[in-house]
């Protein structure tokens, strides 16, 4: 495999399993893993682009099987072409998006009946959207459906949720309204998930 870390000058792409083995007494670590980091941004003309990223300068490396990895490029296009506007409308206002992702854990709460302390309590997220793994088999994230119930959005193997933000709304006149959700953990057992929260480059006006 090509985009395999040994094999780029940046230490980004695949360790594939057994390919690294920290413990010299070892035989080999079982995990696989994948890294990225700061794109390469634009040279903004001064020719020294991240230069401080040292080793790890250039870009990323993505399995070029699984386009969906680099899902930001897809769905961007995607809301464009059902707001009726060309395609590439995001393609100058998502060079260097707002993007952020957050590595949660939420502990068990069965048993507890304080209603104010949740996992998280009812929100909408404020970017344009968020690309949600949840771990799977623990059903715990809910939706606020358009008849006012909380609908439970359980994780779907192989499959992300896309919430829809505050940001995209807005821009939209609410022709895509964000979505109202929450999380309540009482599965027994911990949960994790990490949601990638996704909006435009800062100076972006939101006009059409
Ligand atoms: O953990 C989840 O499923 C959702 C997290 C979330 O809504 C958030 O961090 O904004
Ligand atoms: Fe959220």
């Amino acid at each position: 495999m090509n985009i395999e870390n040994k094999k780029t000058p940046n230490f980004k792409g695949y360790s594939p399993l057994l390919s690294g083995n920290n413990d010299p007494n070892g035989k080999g670590d079982l995990q696989e893993g994948f890294e990225f980091g700061w794109e390469a941004l634009d040279d903004k003309g001064g020719g020294n682009a991240r230069q401080e990223d040292g080793v790890l300068a250039g870009a990323n490396v993505w399995p070029p099987e699984l386009p969906a990895f680099r899902v930001r490029k897809l769905l961007f296009p995607i809301f464009a072409l059902a707001l009726d506007i060309d395609e590439n409308f995001f393609e100058d206002k998502t060079r260097h998006s707002a993007a952020l992702m957050r590595i949660i854990h939420y502990p068990d709460q069965e048993g507890r009946t304080d209603e104010g302390v949740i996992g998280i309590g009812a929100h909408t997220d404020w970017e344009c959207f968020t690309i949600l793994w949840q771990q799977p088999g623990i059903q715990a994230l809910q939706v606020l459906n358009a008849q006012k119930e909380w609908i439970e959005a359980p994780p779907i193997p192989g499959t992300f949720v896309v919430n829809l933000g505050d940001q995209l709304a807005r821009w939209t006149n609410d022709v895509f309204k964000s979505t109202v959700h929450r999380v309540i953990n009482k599965s027994g057992s911990r949960r994790y998930s990490i949601p990638l929260f996704f909006g435009t480059d800062y100076n972006v006006r939101l006009e059409v």
